[in-house]
């Protein structure tokens, strides 16, 4: 029965962790479950009053060592370490508490990098499933590269075959982390990643895993892997924007900063399709020389510019800067997206990101830094073709000239850039399919809803 699914939602504190995972949240509470939502007591402090007051929704914060928010001048692998340890036991004491009172979890649910709440689930049996918050794509990259014999050196960035992948991959675009570049203080992630799998099987055969992707955009990579069985259950995004069936669902809920400037006036006040909307990425530490080079690019652009940053003040030419475009510490990246002002996102490509720009229609200058970025860049660029990635020079360092020069061919009126607004246009008519009753993550949603619960009931949407 529905009213007995009582799901636990264990997410990682950071933000392209925290939405899907509130998003899925309020899907499984429409469908009548009873959630209860763990994570770091920083990441349940930003939370709006909104969603904190979501019917049906009990918050569960703990203390990870770090409640003021991790910021990257913080060690990063003494943090995964406190979050493990605090969050195990945290973990641990919800089930316990339930069980003192008689009652029981149905289900954990745990977002990617969160492996040490699929290991307390197997420890005290009770069943889990993973919610991986990345593409398809860069799962089944991470699958092959710890389970099968793929040659992953990709010396002279040489391209490498994905068996069942329509896709060639470079080196430059695998996940940052396994790429020879990668710096030491992230070698802490690869091992994360494997026990990722190790929890799978040691979970049993043929695991669910929930991806915030949808068939059409991933057909092939969601059944790349037949050990596994992964479900598209995106694009975990409020209703507002995509499927409208709850207009008042206007945001995640979990927003870094709560929005402090007014942008909305400066937008309407743009002409149709000319800004460039940009945001790379909620703790992006972009050298200053990197910094400069974006502004110069946008102000060579001649376009209207939104920039999300907290770190314009180390431009030296700010002033001038301003003239052109507007800077906000913080926004809702979605309302943004939705304007129909904005004409091109300047993206770290996150995930979320990404398929927020899909499910907008906004096509893209990816400028990947690290993790899933690389491969999710390569996949707009040449999969989905909605955009295109920017080339650094020798040193590392992305020129003014090259931002300005795919800005240009992205927002202009050229062949390419008319390919790239067209592609834009289908994702989002085929995101919104997919959510639709009957759709495929619609469809997934519910299958995964009835087998958890163990009955043959189905779910209302
Ligand atoms: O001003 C802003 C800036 C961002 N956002 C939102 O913040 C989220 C950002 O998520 P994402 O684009 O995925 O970026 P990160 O927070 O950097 O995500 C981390 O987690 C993702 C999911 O695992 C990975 O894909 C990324 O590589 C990793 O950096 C999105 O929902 C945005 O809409 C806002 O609402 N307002």
């Amino acid at each position: 029965m529905v009213e007995h699914c009582h799901i636990l939602l264990v997410s990682f504190p950071g933000q392209g962790h925290i939405n899907p995972a509130i998003q899925f949240a309020k899907c499984t509470l429409q469908m009548g479950a009873k959630v209860t939502f763990s994570t770091s007591l920083s990441a349940i402090r930003r939370m709006s009053e909104a969603a904190s007051k979501i019917p049906g929704l009990t918050l569960a914060p703990f203390s990870d060592g770090y409640d003021d928010g991790w910021t990257s001048a913080h060690d990063v692998q003494d943090f995964m370490l406190s979050l493990r340890t605090c969050g195990s036991e945290a973990v641990t004491n919800l089930v316990m508490a339930q069980e003192k009172e008689g009652q029981k979890f149905t289900h954990i649910v745990y977002s990617t990098l969160i492996t040490w709440a699929g290991e307390v689930a197997n420890q005290l049996q009770i069943p889990s499933t993973l919610l991986w918050n990345q593409p398809a794509t860069v799962l089944y990259v991470y699958y092959l590269y710890f389970n099968k014999n793929v040659d992953f050196t990709g010396e002279n960035n040489e391209v490498i075959e994905f068996p069942g992948l329509p896709l060639l991959l470079k080196s430059c675009d695998f996940p940052s982390f396994m790429q020879s570049s990668s710096p030491v203080i992230y070698n802490f992630a690869l091992p994360v990643f494997k026990e990722h799998f190790e929890i799978l099987d040691r979970a049993g055969t043929k695991q669910k895993i929930l991806v915030n992707t949808f068939d059409a955009l991933e057909f092939e990579a969601i059944r790349a892997i037949n050990k596994y069985d992964l479900m598209g259950i995106g694009p975990l995004i409020p209703s507002a924007f995509l499927d409208g069936k709850d207009p008042l669902d206007t945001s995640f809920g979990g927003d870094l900063i709560q929005k402090t400037v007014d942008y909305m006036d400066w937008l309407n006040s743009k002409d149709e399709l000319s800004v460039i909307y940009v945001a790379l990425g909620s703790f992006s530490s972009l050298s200053k020389q990197q910094m400069e080079e974006i502004a110069k690019g946008l102000i060579e652009s001649q376009k209207p510019f939104l920039w999300v940053t907290r770190e314009a003040n180390t431009l030296s030419f700010i002033k001038e800067f301003e003239k052109q475009g507007m800077i906000v510490p913080w926004c809702s990246q979605l309302e943004v997206l939705s304007h129909p002002s904005v004409g091109c996102f300047l993206t770290h490509s996150g995930w979320n990101s990404c398929i927020e720009s899909l499910v907008s229609g906004v096509p893209v200058v990816a400028f990947p830094q690290w993790a899933d970025q690389p491969t999710n860049a390569k996949l707009l660029q040449d999969f989905w073709k909605t955009g295109m990635r920017l080339a650094a020079a020798d040193g590392g360092i992305v020129m003014a000239d090259e931002v300005a020069r795919c800005l240009e061919i992205v927002m202009g009126g050229g062949e390419r850039g008319e390919n790239m607004r067209k592609q834009a246009k289908k994702w989002k008519i085929l995101a919104k399919d997919a959510v639709k009753e009957g759709g495929s993550s619609n469809v997934n949603l519910k299958g995964f809803m009835d087998q958890i619960v163990g009955s043959n009931q189905s779910f209302s949407s």
